[in-house]
């Protein structure tokens, strides 16, 4: 969803020509009405880095309007709206003082723990708020949740917006979880927070993210082989017991330890020999 060159005012509630074309093939109907998007974790380091930012570009491009739409950081550190908002300030590029303090105001922050019910009981109470506010359509919702969290907390954080937090039956919009990678640490955890995580929503509520996979590199795997005479016919499972694929980076946990004391460190993506072709 590449932006036009004639991107509009976030306030003027207009969205650029192209982008719209970009969007001509899509069923709209259910897009219609408040949207909530809550970034859980929004205290760590995705969300600073990458998800608000990724937030910012789409306010910038038209897509996230005031008034229509409200953002919730939700996570256990003690923190004010201005703080969270601080937080991410810096992390928000190529935008006038003023654009970024729109946007910023869109940002509500709620406390509260991942496993009981009482943090999820005021996160859904301040969405509701939100949602029969003034410019909101009656009756109409929809609430993104967007995991940036640890895998060890999906299933806990999954049950509480399940029994809490979810869109109400009464009102016509959907539901929806993102989960980051990992997804688990290798395919019997995968499968098992599969199965977890299909107890509580349908598959077309569940959206799974990795964003290595999307990498020039990874991509430019399949380039290589299928585009080579010499690896296609040797690249395959008979000759190759996994391909892994190790992201280095140059800086240290920066705040991440209670992350990747349960995961580790090295950026490691495996494909043993029963997904290769
Ligand atoms: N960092 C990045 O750029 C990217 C990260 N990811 C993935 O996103 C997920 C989160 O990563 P990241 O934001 O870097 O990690 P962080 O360590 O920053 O964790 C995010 C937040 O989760 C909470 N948290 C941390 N550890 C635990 C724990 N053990 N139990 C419960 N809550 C915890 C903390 O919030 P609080 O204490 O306030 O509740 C923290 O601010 C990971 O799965 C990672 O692989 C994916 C793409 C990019
Ligand atoms: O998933 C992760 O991604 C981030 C960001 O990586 P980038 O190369 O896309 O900027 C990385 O810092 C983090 O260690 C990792 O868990």
């Amino acid at each position: 969803m590449s932006g036009g060159s004639d991107v509009s005012s976030p306030s003027s509630g207009r969205i650029s020509t192209s982008s719209l074309s970009d969007l001509k093939d899509l069923d709209l109907s259910s897009e219609s009405g408040c949207l909530s998007i809550v970034v859980l974790g929004a205290s760590g380091d995705l969300a600073k880095k990458k998800t608000f930012p990724a937030l910012f570009n789409l306010f910038q491009q038209g897509f996230i309007q005031s008034g229509e739409v409200h953002i919730f950081g939700y996570a256990r550190s003690d923190m004010s709206d201005d703080g969270l908002r601080e937080r991410i300030r810096g992390y928000l590029k190529g935008a006038s003082d003023e654009h970024l303090s729109q946007f910023l105001q869109l940002i509500k922050y709620v406390s509260g723990s991942y496993d009981s019910g009482e943090g999820f009981e005021l996160l859904n109470k301040t969405i509701s708020e939100n949602e029969t506010s003034e410019n909101n359509q009656p009756g109409n919702s929809r609430r993104l949740f967007y995991l940036a969290l640890p895998p060890s907390v999906y299933p806990s954080v999954c049950k509480m917006i399940r029994s809490y937090c979810m869109t109400p039956s009464s009102h016509t919009g959907w539901t929806r979880v993102i989960v980051e990678k990992p997804f688990g640490k290798d395919l019997d955890s995968a499968e098992e927070l599969s199965a977890q995580l299909g107890e509580l929503f349908d598959e077309e509520q569940l959206y799974r993210i990795d964003h290595y996979l999307g990498k020039e590199l990874v991509q430019n795997l399949l380039v290589l082989r299928f585009a080579n005479r010499f690896f296609l016919p040797l690249w395959n499972r008979d000759n190759i017991d996994n391909v892994q694929i190790v992201f280095r980076e140059d800086f240290g946990t920066d705040g991440r330890g209670g992350y990747f004391d349960q995961y580790g460190y090295v950026v490691n993506l495996t494909f043993p020999r029963k997904f290769l072709c």
